[in-house]
This record gives structure tokens, sequence and C-alpha cells, in this order.
């Protein structure tokens, strides 16, 4: 190749490519590792300034699939968004209905958070998503926004859903379920400030799994002036006093360091990922994740569902059994990820893992890097199994991912990543 042609930047060839075949790593990798902003801070913060009064500015939001289904949807509703290194947000002095629909991929925070929102606006949106999408449950949250007064339904249980927005929210006592995804209550926090009265949500269930995510929900509220207060783990009480326009940084997302503690514990290596405490519930993987190759023979993934993908794949070259439990939610995300992570593991090798209900159990084979066989993933398109099996390469010769560019949802630096640490990478 003469020395002026330059190669294409590795997005576009992840993006372009049919698969990616990941070479084992010789050596323990070492280094910094930039991670992208938390896509569950970056989509809370899109929103609530798009409710606020004044203009904010958000630094170090991730720029992904999901956070562009955000920005999209929110102009919109007539929400002005520059996207600059930060981004700057002008809410309009009402949210309008345009009429077309909105398309929100395989967006789970885009989808459930905009179908609360939309009552703001002033008339019928329709908010659709892709073919994943559409088999991922809104029931409970359509119920409890119909209990207060909204004109909103979802047919299938599912999207597509249509809301006619009033431009009013009442507020006032609401019960919602958050047995399939704590997004839903997330999503009525959220537009309660902005409520005729205040509010007081009552969760049905005494223990929710993703809980975690309520409390990002509310410092995100905070941050941008909201009273909130969660009373005890089934009551969540919001007084209805606006939002006013704010400046937030948006730490590093610890979904994505999970793939690189992984890394870490695979290779023994050591990484810099400028991730030390967060509120963000995955951070709990990696003192589980330092335990390598000694992993715990248990691991109830209730309150880290995003880590249990890269867990998993750790798991299989672990010492022992690991029985995952409280991860049934799992097959309602961006695939049947318990169907997916069973497969994917058998396929590197037969009897590597077993399924009972809605339990997981990885039988660790700590010579796994020796005698797998070469395999090809299939992620059903979902970026954390493309994330996770990937990981399996750095051990195993011959592991290769189907459409990798699927990692675009909310990490699409990360094979750059990878390469940047040494990981050699073929893509075809
Ligand atoms: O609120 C959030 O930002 C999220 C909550 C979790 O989903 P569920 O609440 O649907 O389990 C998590 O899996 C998702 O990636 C992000
Ligand atoms: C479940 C996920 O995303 P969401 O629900 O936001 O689509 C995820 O990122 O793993």
């Amino acid at each position: 190749m003469p020395e002026t042609m330059t190669l294409p930047p590795i997005g576009a060839l992840a993006e372009q490519a049919q698969r990616v075949t990941i070479h084992p790593s010789e050596r323990a990798l070492r280094g910094h590792v930039r991670l992208p902003g938390s896509k569950s801070i970056t989509n809370r913060a899109l929103l609530i300034a798009a409710l606020s009064r004044g203009t904010s500015r958000i630094c170090g939001a991730l720029r992904s699939d999901d956070t562009q289904h955000m920005i999209t949807a929110l102009r919109a509703f007539g929400v002005s968004i520059s996207e600059g290194d930060d981004l700057k947000i002008s809410p309009p002095a009402q949210w309008t209905a345009s009429g077309a629909p909105l398309f929100l991929g395989n967006a789970g925070t885009a989808m459930r958070f905009l179908a609360a929102a939309a009552v703001l606006t002033n008339g019928p949106v329709k908010l659709d998503g892709d073919r994943h999408m559409r088999k991922r449950p809104i029931g409970p949250l359509v119920s409890a926004l119909q209990a207060a007064g909204v004109a909103i339904e979802a047919p299938t249980g599912c999207p597509p859903c249509t809301v006619i927005g009033s431009g009013r929210f009442a507020g006032g006592g609401l019960r919602i379920s958050g047995a399939l995804s704590s997004q839903y209550i997330s999503a009525l926090m959220m537009i309660a400030p902005l409520a005729e009265r205040p509010t007081t949500l009552h969760i049905a269930e005494p223990r929710i799994d993703a809980s975690g995510y309520l409390d990002v929900t509310i410092s995100v509220m905070r941050a941008f002036g909201a009273k909130i207060t969660r009373r005890d783990a089934q009551t969540i009480g919001i007084t209805n006093s606006g939002y006013r326009a704010t400046r937030l940084k948006v730490e590093a997302d610890a979904s994505a360091a999970t793939y690189f503690w992984a890394a870490e514990a695979l290779t023994g290596g050591q990484l810099d990922l400028g991730i030390a405490q967060s509120e963000q519930p995955d951070v709990m993987a990696r003192a589980i994740m330092r335990r390598f190759p000694e992993l715990p023979d248990h691991i109830n993934g209730a309150q880290m569902q995003d880590a249990v993908p890269a867990l998993a794949v750790l798991s299989a070259f672990s010492n022992g059994d690991v029985h995952f439990t409280g991860i049934s939610n799992l097959r309602h995300k961006e695939c049947d990820r318990l169907q997916v992570l069973h497969e994917g593991l058998n396929r590197m090798q037969p009897g590597l893992a077993t399924l009972t209900g809605n339990d997981l159990i990885v039988h660790g084979r700590p010579t796994l890097g020796r005698d797998a066989l070469d395999c090809e993933i299939d992620p059903h398109l979902d970026h954390r199994m493309a994330m996770s099996f990937a990981l399996a390469g750095l051990r195993c010769p011959g592991v290769s991912i189907l459409a990798p560019g699927c990692v675009n949802k909310t990490f699409p630096s990360y094979w750059k990543r990878l390469e940047d640490l040494g990981v050699i990478l073929s893509f075809a």
C-alpha cells in the first residue's frame, strides 16, 4: 500500500463489516481507556434540559445511536439542540407535536421516557422502534399513565404507542409496577415536576430489579433543581416546582467500563478507566471481576443487569460453576439475553452453560483458551452481546462476532478502544 494511502477509520470499518475476528492478546492489557459518557445520565439530562426553563449545557455526553434517537425526537417536539463538543439545549415555550411518527430504534430509555413526556405536547404523538423494540413491554407504563388521565395506547403491550398530548399532566397519587423495567418509574418521576400538583409515586413491588437507576434519575433531576424525596423503597414524593436550566457534566459509563474490567481480568492486566465511585449500578461488577479466576459460585444480577453479559463471559474462564440469578428481565432487553448468552457460550464449547428457567449457570473452564472451538457468535444486533463475546476472543483463537457495528447503540468507539490497547482485530 502506498505510504500516502490512509486506512478508513476503524469506526467506519466496524460499521460496514459483516464480522470482526478478535486475535488473542499475547500480553496483559495496560494503559488508559477513554470511556464514553453514561447513556443513562445523558438521556435523562437531555430530556430534563428539554423540560427546563432556560438553556442548558451538557458536557461529556454520550454520542451514540441511543442518544441520537433522543435528540432527534426532542427536536421533533420543537426543542433546539446544538451539537458541538457540548450539547446546548433550548426548549420552546410549549412542546409541539409534529404529527410524524417518532422512530426510536431500540433505545429503551428514549422510548419509555418519551412515552411519558409526550403528554406535555399539544397533540398526537406516535412512538415506534425497530423489530426488537416492538417486543419490549411498555404495558405497565401505559396503564399507569392511563390511570393518571393520559390518553395513551399500546395495543400489543409493546411499542408502537400513541399518546394524545394535552400539554398537561395532573400528577397526584400514581401507582406503577417496576417488575419488568425500572425505566417506567424513572419516566413518571421525570415528568412529575411539571405536573399540576405534587406527585406521590407508589411502586407496586417492595423490591424491584435495577432500582439503582431510580437514584440516578433522582440525582439528575436534582441537578436541574427538582425537589424529590425517596421516602422508602416503595414511595417517592415529587414537588411540582419545575426544572431550571443548568450545566451538567456527564460521568463515564459504568456499563462500558465492565468490558475493560473483564479484559483486565482475562489478560492479567491493569487499565486506567477514570471511573471510581459512582451511583451507576454496574460499578458493583468491579469487585466481583477483581476476584477472577475465583468468582463467587452465585451472582445475583438483579441490581447490575447490564453487567451480566460481561460477567457471564468472564465466568466461562473461571475456576468453577457460576450460577446467575435475578436476571429474568434480561429476556426483555435488546434481545432475549439469556437465550443469546446460552447459545453463544455453548457455541464456544458445548456444555459451557445451562439455562434453567430464568437462571443461567456458566460452567467455568480455566483451560478454555486452549481447547475452545473456532466460533462465530451472532449477537442478534445486541451491543452488549457483541462487546461481551468479543472478550472471549482475548483468550480463545477464532472468535468472531457478526455485525460488529451494533456497538453503536451505546459505545461506537468500542473496537477502536480495544485496538488502542494493542488488541488485533480483523474486520471482514
Ligand atoms: O434507567 C436506565 O437508564 C436503565 C435501566 C435498566 O433497564 P430496566 O430498568 O429496563 O431494567 C438498564 O438495563 C438500562 O440499560 C438503562
Ligand atoms: C438494556 C439496555 O438498554 P435500554 O433499555 O436503554 O435500551 C442496555 O443498554 O443494556
